[in-house]
């Protein structure tokens, strides 16, 4: 903890020229964004232009005595020439030439979090604040003010903020454009609470996953295969937040651009599965507490969701490949910050790499620099060709209204300022049919059928030859000393067709498909407004109450709650010696809040949501889902005819018959099935996944418990001090209560896991031999796995090999009689 002693004023991370220009009447850098990206519910087109006209009329428009330097030709008003987006995205529109022609300016918005109680408590005042849709105005110096696409007042929620300044980004993903969305913002000023957010307001991390499953869902003409990676860069160092083997990881460069070697890439099913990664990855991220905030990033993060798509009507059509960055910067820290120790190297690691990429966007908006220090630091290197302009990019920057951090806050919107004039080009990547892993499993899969075809007709290209006599009796020979033999490899051949089944079907299902069955002709239009994501009422109400709030803030209702801790550290006794682990165990909280989309339902809505038929040619498949989850069906028995793919979409249509169905995933069905009590179906490779999920869950479900255990401890020590607190009391109840439902659902699922076929020892009903069991279960699932993968061509050739001795056994057959002189 940070001590609350002065310190002498460090330098500011940011060294920017002293404004001077007058900007003649205008407010610098304004760039609208289109209305095509505004949503239906923030936007109405409509009010979209007039909130244009609107910001430019003379009398909102005040002359500024200062402001930012800016070149002439990169300085854009909102007049409609100058606006650069592409035309509005129209029903009809072709998107992908939309796409290619479209040429922007990074997106650069600015997000104001409330005045906090500790500011508040401080004698702090408002000292910069909303003035308008797009303003960001000094209240000390009211001609001071700058100009964004969009500034966001204390009150917008979370989901506002995404509408407007990421969904677009998103969207882009999915059409192959490389999308870059980051949170920039001194410490504590929001920037983990716009990326991540916590159950009552979903960060730009879980509404851009919802929302990419809701695109897949509503474009049924192409397939998708999602993958996605998570690591931090902690003092320079790149660890992999996926793997914790994966840890001081090396960036290297190829003709696409800069990589991280090694890094783990997992291939994601739903929504509750990528998060429940994103959560997983929280886990090991380094977080600390500062005077500022008991829960600061020390590291910056980047979620890359790569995103592969073809046409599912014409397997000639090239594949696009996009990726899509969400990034959550540490803060830059100042004077004020006071940290010592480590927490001032952190802070210095930070400080630079945020420095680092300030003059690497202050060359860009120059735009005649001929060196851009990339390389100077391993944030700017891994955003290098987003930075550089191959893709479109969200800034959004996020500030405190306080005027104890003016200074800081104004060295932010120039930063800002400057990010608007870095041009960028918006074009989608297409990649060859080699490179595209969803092409390469579209062939596999197709190949693999044709294999089983074969093996099932029992025909193979190249039948032996008898020409004369002596092959007839060696042939005879050979198949009256393998009888035996022939019997065993029989047997073993409907093994392989066993385990080629299993395989096609492992390869289909990652293969993401909408679940809407009927493909048009032409690629339609999604339309401009999508439904609305929403992660459902139940399923909020569902999720256990809220974290002890030591956050004094809520951005949904904006009411203000103190929380016991709150004060912490402004009273000073956040510098307890527990600190560290009160801000783990709350940082993990908040963290965790992102599993909520995991959370094991009711059984009453389990009951009570449709279920669909497990009866195709494989089993179900995936992880407990929210009510209102878009319904991708990993649809595992589609078919190929004549080498395309068909969706039999039977869920699909099931539920499409019930209006007031509840939407599902393969993982609703396996948790129905769970609680049911059904058996998930005995196919082994669906089951390897199906176990992977239910541990997931067993896991989550721990660290809850683990969590919900060191909350009680807590506040049992509160309560030692405090025996007449019947608040205190209840708390703990409540608490009690939820552990002892956790354990219970806990319980139930590792049962699942032991009656579904792993094999357990009877009596190894503690919790941590099957913690143990599932670990080591997972890990040699993975393995299994890989090895199926590589041996795969082995087995097709021992597959032939089977084949033609088949042939060979029944064409012998055929000449039993002969007689040979
Ligand atoms: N828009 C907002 N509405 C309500 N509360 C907010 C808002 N933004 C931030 N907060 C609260 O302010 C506190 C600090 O926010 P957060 O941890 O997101 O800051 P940060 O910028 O990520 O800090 P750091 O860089 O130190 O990690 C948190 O308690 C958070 O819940």
């Amino acid at each position: 903890m940070a001590s609350s002693a002065s310190k002498p004023r460090a330098s500011s991370p940011f060294r920017f020229r002293k404004p001077s220009t007058s900007m003649n009447g205008k407010l610098p850098g304004y760039q609208p964004i289109p209305s095509s990206y505004q949503s239906s519910s923030s936007q109405s087109g409509s009010k979209a232009s007039s909130y244009v006209e609107r910001s430019l009329t003379p009398s909102r428009v005040r002359s500024l005595s200062q402001g930012p330097p800016m070149s002439a030709q990169k300085f854009r008003l909102s007049s409609g020439s100058s606006v650069s987006f592409g035309s509005p995205i129209t029903p009809t529109s072709d998107r992908f030439d939309f796409l290619n022609r479209a040429k922007e300016n990074i997106s650069v918005t600015v997000r104001f979090r409330p005045l906090s109680a500790r500011e508040i408590q401080r004698g702090d005042e408002v000292a910069w604040y909303a003035d308008g849709d797009t303003t960001v105005r000094s209240e000390y110096h009211t001609a001071t003010a700058y100009a964004y696409d969009r500034v966001f007042g204390p009150a917008t929620t979370t989901r506002g903020v995404y509408d407007v300044a990421a969904q677009h980004v998103v969207g882009g993903a999915m059409e192959g454009v490389n999308g870059t969305v980051f949170a920039y913002g001194v410490t504590s000023s929001g920037k983990t609470h716009t990326m991540h957010g916590d159950q009552k307001s979903p960060g730009i991390i879980p509404l851009a996953v919802k929302d990419v499953f809701n695109i897949i869902q509503e474009t049924p003409s192409r397939e998708f295969l999602l993958r996605v990676s998570y690591l931090e860069i902690y003092n320079e160092v790149i660890n992999d937040l996926l793997d914790p083997a994966g840890q001081n990881l090396r960036v290297r460069e190829d003709a696409q651009g800069t990589y991280v070697e090694g890094i783990k890439e997992e291939v994601v099913l739903s929504p509750a599965h990528a998060l429940s990664l994103i959560a997983a990855g929280e886990e090991l991220r380094h977080v600390g507490s500062n005077n500022f905030n008991l829960l600061s990033s020390r590291s910056h993060t980047i979620f890359t969701l790569t995103v592969e798509s073809s046409a599912r009507d014409d397997d000639d059509e090239e594949v696009t490949l996009s990726q899509l960055n969400l990034i959550d910067l540490a803060g830059s820290e100042s004077s004020k910050t006071e940290t010592t120790g480590l927490r001032r190297k952190e802070g210095s690691y930070i400080n630079k790499s945020l420095l680092t990429l300030g003059t690497v966007i202050a060359k860009l908006s120059d735009g005649k620099a001929s060196h851009i220090p990339y390389r100077d630091s391993k944030l700017t290197r891994l955003l290098q060709s987003s930075l550089s302009g191959h893709g479109r990019i969200s800034l959004i920057c996020t500030i405190t209204p306080a005027s104890s951090n003016t200074e800081e806050t104004h060295n932010t919107l120039k930063f800002a300022h400057r990010a608007k004039c870095v041009e960028i080009h918006a074009a989608p990547n297409r990649i060859l049919d080699e490179k595209s892993l969803i092409k390469k499993y579209q062939k596999e899969i197709t190949n693999l059928k044709q294999e089983l075809d074969q093996l099932k007709r029992g025909i193979i290209e190249r039948p032996f030859l008898v020409t004369n006599h002596e092959d007839l009796l060696t042939l005879r020979q050979q198949l009256e000393a393998g009888q035996v033999k022939l019997q065993s490899r029989l047997e073993e051949e409907e093994q392989a067709k066993a385990a080629l089944m299993g395989r096609i079907q492992r390869l289909t299902k990652l293969i993401l498909v909408s679940t809407k069955n009927t493909i048009p002709a032409s690629i339609p239009e999604r339309p401009v407004y999508r439904r609305r994501h929403s992660f459902g009422e139940e399923e909020l109400a569902y999720l256990p109450d809220k974290r002890r709030d030591f956050t004094f803030l809520d951005d949904e209702d904006e009411s203000i709650m103190v929380g016991p801790e709150s004060d912490l550290s402004a009273s000073g006794k956040g510098e307890s010696t527990n600190g560290e682990e009160v801000t783990r165990d709350e940082k993990k909280s908040k963290r965790r809040s992102m599993l909520a989309w995991f959370k094991l339902r009711r059984n009453e809505n389990l009951h009570a949501s449709p279920v669909a038929n497990g009866d195709t040619e494989s089993s179900p498949n995936g992880s407990p889902a929210p009510n209102g989850s878009p319904m991708v069906h990993f649809d595992p028995a589609l078919d190929y005819k004549g080498g395309r793919r068909k969706s039999h979409s039977r869920k699909g249509e099931e539920l499409s018959t019930d209006p007031f169905s509840e939407p599902t995933t393969q993982a609703g069905e396996l948790f129905s099935a769970t609680v049911r009590g059904r058996r998930p179906p005995p196919t082994g490779t669906t089951m390897a996944d199906q176990m992977d999920l239910l541990r997931e869950q067993v896991k989550m479900l721990a660290g809850e418990v683990a969590f919900c255990t060191s909350s009680l401890k807590r506040l049992s020590e509160q309560a030692a001090n405090n025996p007449d607190d019947f608040q205190l009391e209840a708390q703990m109840q409540k608490l009690k209560e939820e552990i002892e439902e956790k354990r219970r659902q806990m319980q139930m699922l590792e049962e699942r896991i032991i009656g579904s076929g792993e094999a357990t020892p009877a009596s190894a009903s503690s919790f941590e031999l099957s913690q143990t069991i599932v670990k080591l279960t997972s890990q040699l699932n993975e393995k299994a796995f890989d090895l199926e993968i590589k041996t795969a061509d082995n087995r097709i050739l021992q597959e032939q090999l089977q084949a033609k001795a088949r042939f060979l056994h029944l064409y012998l057959q055929s000449f039993r009689h002969v007689t040979v002189p």
